[in-house]
């Protein structure tokens, strides 16, 4: 695939060889090169930092010129106003938010084959003309451009700076030495507000004697992704959008249409790279995407981690990042199951389970059978006094309880009674269907007034009738006795109480009673499986308001849906400003209580389908987390990225089923990244062993940078932890001493709270944490605490891919500390880390 190729030759600067001194002018050794250099960049960011400023003169002036036209009363001037509001808000906000940083990137080229100019008033012809370089092998720069996070154009329209999503910045992003296209150097610029601090240089054509302005064109540092990936790191992700490398921006800019799915081992930038296609698509379409872009990440720990991502890319609010345990409405689940139990909530059994459990929970709960709805039902409403015999107290005395096995109503001054008999029955008849239970309800009323009506003796004389040819009156007779019926007080109380509105919450609880869920499970479940998952639910409580696992929120989410919500008057969010409805703008307009942002934030939030989804750490979804994300999705386009070898689903065949249904049969279009950014050569070796244990034959991304540092390892004899915990200390205080960013301890997940114990009061660079966990994070330097013991916690091939995740975390250390359980050698290394 050409994506994989021109990105291989890419990275590691492969073009480096060119950069050397004397290759096209003066090389990173010269000081005064590179001040000249700065100085140059300075200029032009002096000049750009000189327009934006005219242009925020321009929507001050347009906000008060707005104002002052408020004044004037017509209701055309009241919506021109506003609609100048806007444009020149939204303008000023953008300016504001994007004043900082945000010119980063330079690309000097040769003159282009068609010579058009693009969109952005840019040569967007890849290809040098005919000519642009002399038999000599000397060349002219053409033209030089300046790629930022918002595009600038100066006074008469010419680009100062270009957009970065825009086509024009593509060469900065794709040129290669073994493909440059018209691209001779490519720049990355490093400035803080209005100050230029550095230059880093590509040199992609080496074999050329390129001049700028007659000069021999400088060439400066040892390559812009060697920088970057050599910065410390601290507790939030950095955009890359200054070294975006080809075979990524490959997949950034793939057209947005059906499936992209995009595979790579760890570190091969799939988060970053999901993320600045958010960006991006926004730019491309942001109509289409106004329909919200949903980022599904498998822990708030990767949540928090990329966050920032978005807003210094320029974009919040239109995008929703969302951990799995949080996607339902109201869930916010941080707690994980054991895999055995874990194993039985994300199967793709559970549909059918829980199809039978959001109807069998209208039942009452076998104690309860003939007495009080199940725990989390709706609360019974007050039967009359004529009814006390059937409404006796609760036995805890929190009210009247109303039996459920019998309807008895007065009606048209009789008796009517439907018995426990029938009103099975009539509930089976109502539960044929597939439609969700709770919007169910008028049917079951409906069935119920028919069976007292069919006894009420009113029946027959409604067919007479009819057979008289009066049906009006056979109609107006059978209305009067059903609003008769209704309005009986025991009877709103019967329905309520034998077809109560069902939460999802309330079915989970109902499924923690073990023989209820025995007979649900029934040929789906093994009975040990419905034991560990009653036992499991125990923690959601009797009304359902316990704590949840990841694993439940699918479930809440599968029941919602099969329960149904049943309409509700819709509440106001706020007061209409009677202006906002006469212009129609109240959609668009910055809020007095609530800013642009949180309106965007809110409404993001209440959203429950998307224009756009992209999953993160897809590998790890299981199917019924599919499920669940698929339901946001139904007539979105998506962005799938993953690693199977860092999968911690045991049957992959039955999540790749769930996946395939999630996605639909839209068309797919497949990337593959193959370089590693993330760890160094010394580290992604150590966990290419495990690699080869895990998933036989795949291949390991190649490692684009070597430190020279070879990972440690130390060996703790004897069971106590005491020991254990010293070294475990010991070593996370050196990497300290070592590293200027963070450091992870990753344990097995039963381990995390002793281990962050352990590091306590260490400082604020030290995080703890469990190995489910550590999905997408990275830091400076880890310990890697047993790894048998990780590899152990799961079933066996998904412990192997948990470790591989674990040992591929560290940007420039890795420590792995073993105890007996690891079968250490003489230098300390573990059995499973042996060649
Ligand atoms: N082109 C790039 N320029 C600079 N840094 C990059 C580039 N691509 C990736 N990185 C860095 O490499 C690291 C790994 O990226 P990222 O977390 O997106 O990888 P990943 O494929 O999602 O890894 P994993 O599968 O382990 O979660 C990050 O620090 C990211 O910023």
């Amino acid at each position: 695939m050409a994506a994989q190729d021109a990105a291989v030759d890419s990275a590691g600067a492969a073009g480096r060889s060119g950069t050397e001194p004397g290759a096209a002018g003066p090389g990173s050794g010269n000081d005064s090169a590179r001040a000249g250099e700065i100085e140059s960049e300075q200029d032009h960011l002096d000049r750009v930092y000189r327009r934006l400023e005219e242009k925020i003169h321009e929507a001050e002036f347009l906000m008060a010129d707005a104002a002052r036209r408020g004044h004037v009363g017509t209701p055309g001037a009241l919506a021109e106003r506003d609609a100048q509001v806007f444009r020149a808000g939204v303008h000023l906000t953008r300016l504001n938010n994007e004043f900082e940083d945000f010119l980063f990137g330079r690309v000097d080229l040769l003159a282009g084959k068609d010579g058009a100019k693009g969109p952005d008033g840019a040569y967007t012809s890849v290809e040098p003309a005919d000519g642009a370089v002399a038999p000599d092998g000397t060349a002219r720069i053409a033209e030089t451009l300046h790629i930022g996070r918002i595009g600038v154009l100066d006074a008469e329209y010419a680009p100062l700076v270009i957009d970065w999503r825009a086509p024009a910045a593509a060469p900065f992003y794709r040129a290669t030495p073994v493909d440059p296209g018209r691209v001779v150097r490519r720049r990355v610029i490093r400035s803080k507000g209005r100050r230029v601090l550095g230059v880093e240089d590509d040199l992609m054509r080496p074999e050329l004697t390129a001049t700028l302005d007659g000069r021999p064109l400088p060439v400066i540092g040892d390559g812009a992704l060697m920088a970057a990936l050599g910065q410390a790191r601290g507790h939030t992700m950095r955009d890359i959008v200054s070294s975006i490398q080809a075979e990524q921006d490959m997949v950034i800019r793939a057209p947005a249409a059906s499936v992209t799915e995009v595979s790579g081992g760890p570190g091969t930038g799939k988060t970053a790279v999901a993320l600045h296609r958010a960006a991006y698509l926004l730019y491309q379409d942001r109509r289409r995407y106004a329909g919200g872009i949903l980022v599904v990440s498998p822990t708030p720990l990767l949540v928090a981690y990329t966050e920032g991502v978005l807003p210094s890319l320029g974009e919040e609010g239109q995008v929703a990042i969302r951990a799995l345990g949080s996607l339902a409405e109201g869930a916010e689940a941080t707690a994980y199951d054991d895999p055995a139990v874990a194993r039985v909530k994300g199967s793709a059994r559970m549909p059918r389970l829980l199809r039978r459990a959001a109807r069998g929970a209208l039942e009452p709960a076998p104690a309860d059978r003939g007495g009080r709805p199940a725990p989390g039902q709706a609360t019974p409403g007050q039967p009359t006094p004529d009814d006390a015999a059937d409404a006796d107290e609760a036995p805890d005395g929190t009210g009247p309880r109303v039996r459920t096995d019998l309807l008895r109503v007065v009606a048209f001054g009789r008796r009517l009674e439907l018995d426990a008999d029938a009103l099975h029955h009539i509930r089976q008849a109502v539960l044929g269907g597939t439609a969700p239970v709770n919007l169910l309800r008028p049917r079951a009323r409906r069935l119920l007034l028919d069976a007292l009506w069919a006894q009420s003796g009113a029946a027959s004389r409604a067919g007479e009738y009819v057979s008289r040819g009066d049906a009006e009156l056979a109609a107006e007779l059978r209305s009067g006795f059903d609003e008769d019926v209704s309005s009986e007080d025991a009877f709103a109380a019967f329905l309520d109480a034998w077809w109560p509105e069902l939460t999802p919450r309330a079915v989970l609880a109902a499924m923690a009673d073990e023989r209820r869920l025995a007979r649900w499970a029934r040929r789906i479940l093994t009975p040990g499986e419905t034991r560990r998952l009653a036992r499991s639910l125990r923690r959601v409580g009797p009304d359902g308001t316990g704590p949840l696992s990841v694993h439940d929120v699918a479930l809440l989410d599968e029941l919602d849906a099969l329960l149904g919500t049943p309409p509700r008057p819709r509440r106001q969010h706020r007061e209409l400003d009677p202006l906002d409805a006469l212009t129609g703008l109240e959609e668009l307009m910055p809020q007095r209580e609530e800013t642009q942002r949180e309106r965007a934030e809110r409404l993001a939030a209440e959203r429950t389908e998307y224009a756009h989804v992209i999953v993160d750490e897809a590998q790890d979804l299981t199917p019924m987390q599919w499920r669940m994300v698929g339901r946001r999705g139904r007539a979105a386009t998506w962005t799938v990225v993953g690693d199977p070898a860092q999968s911690s689903w045991p049957d992959q065949e039955e999540a790749a089923a769930a996946r395939e249904e999630a996605l639909g049969r839209r068309p797919r279009r497949r990337f593959t990244l193959t370089v590693n950014y993330r760890n160094p050569a010394e580290i992604a070796e150590l966990a290419a062993k495990v690699l080869a244990l895990a998933l036989p034959g795949a291949e390991a991304p190649t490692a684009v940078r070597s430190t020279g540092v070879r990972p440690r390892f130390r060996a703790v004899h004897g069971p106590s932890d005491e020991a254990l915990a010293r070294a475990v200390r010991e070593e996370t205080g050196r990497l300290l001493d070592s590293v200027d960013g963070t450091v992870g301890v990753v344990a097995a997940m039963d381990r995390r709270e002793q281990v962050a114990e352990w590091v306590a009061g260490l400082g604020e660079r030290v995080v703890a944490l469990g190995s489910l966990e550590a999905k997408g994070l990275e830091y400076d330097a880890t310990v890697l605490v047993s790894p048998a013991e990780i590899a152990d916690a799961s079933p066996a091939s998904v412990g192997l891919r948990v470790l591989y995740v674990a040992l591929t975390r560290a940007t420039r250390e890795l420590t792995v500390v073993s105890t007996h359980r690891d079968a250490p050698d003489e230098q300390g290394v573990p059995d499973l880390l042996r060649d």
